[in-house]
């Protein structure tokens, strides 16, 4: 960030301005209460990671905050305006690539803005994808078809499509998590790469909890019954972060008290 960028971006007293505000935030499916009452606000450039049991909501707080499920209740404001529906500044990943066959990987990375704005816009759009490509170290597979990727590479393809449209905000419900344990972890270091790179704002879903820990400013622990953030914990290991941070005290602390926050909730 420059340092302009930085004034602009950091209120008076120092702290990240919000970019992601969610406040008062339920939701019922039918006599069901899934959320009750979520508060969570995400700063620019910050990295955040919600974990917790099964069924205690997580996929639910983040199909609101996408846009692409109402809440019952609360108010969920992105840049200054209220979330009521798909938006090109929120970014989305999944566990699967979802990348359409019969397109190349730079076809695929520009999908969204030939949606959006048309063939001529994507046309125009294929430079800044090359780039994108060369940011995740795929810049001679632009050329090729999903079934010529392995997984990494797919969702690296992922990654791209995502950014292709400088979202402000990057959701990321549990992306690499289809793919095997060192695939896994390289694809980490490099999602923290690029969104120190772009200075995004990241916020992910996640079964892992070294994953969140390595990746994350701020964990969100959210319990069940109804779902709710249970506590917020701040991750003040140094960046970058590395994977042989893994075997430090701190980490083995801070894993272990999420593991106690999550066993009690009945986690794994
Ligand atoms: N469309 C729906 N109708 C009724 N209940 C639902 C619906 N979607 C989710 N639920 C329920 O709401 C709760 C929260 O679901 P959600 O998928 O958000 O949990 P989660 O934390 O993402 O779970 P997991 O970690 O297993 O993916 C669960 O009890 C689930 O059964």
């Amino acid at each position: 960030m420059t340092a302009m960028a930085a004034e602009v971006e950091q209120d008076p007293a120092g702290e990240t301005r919000p970019v992601y505000e969610i406040s008062g935030l339920t939701k019922r499916y039918g006599d069901f209460l899934a959320l009750s009452d979520v508060d969570l606000s995400l700063g620019k450039g910050e990295f955040a990671s919600v974990i917790g049991s099964s069924g205690c909501g997580k996929s639910t707080l983040l199909k609101i905050m996408a846009g692409l499920m109402p809440p019952s209740a609360g108010r969920v404001v992105l840049d200054d305006r209220p979330v009521l529906g798909p938006r090109a500044d929120i970014g989305m990943m999944f566990q699967q690539a979802t990348l359409l066959p019969w397109k190349t990987a730079i076809e695929n990375i520009v999908m969204p803005i030939s949606i959006r704005e048309g063939r001529s816009a994507a046309k125009k759009a294929l430079p800044r994808a090359q780039e994108l490509l060369e940011l995740v170290g795929l810049e001679a597979a632009g050329n090729k078809y999903p079934d010529e990727l392995s997984g990494g590479m797919a969702q690296r393809v992922a990654i791209c499509r995502m950014m292709i449209s400088e979202p402000a905000v990057l959701l990321l419900d549990e992306p690499f998590s289809a793919l095997d344990e060192l695939t896994r972890d390289f694809l980490n270091i490099e999602l923290q790469r690029i969104c120190e790179a772009r200075d995004a704002t990241a916020f992910l879903v996640t079964h892992s909890i070294p994953e969140a820990v390595i990746l994350s400013d701020r964990i969100f622990v959210m319990q069940a019954n109804p779902g709710r953030v249970g506590e917020v914990i701040d991750i003040d290991l140094p960046r970058p972060r590395s994977l042989d941070m893994v075997n430090t005290q701190k980490f083995g602390e801070i894993v272990s008290h999420i593991r106690g926050r999550l066993d009690k909730e009945g986690f794994l």
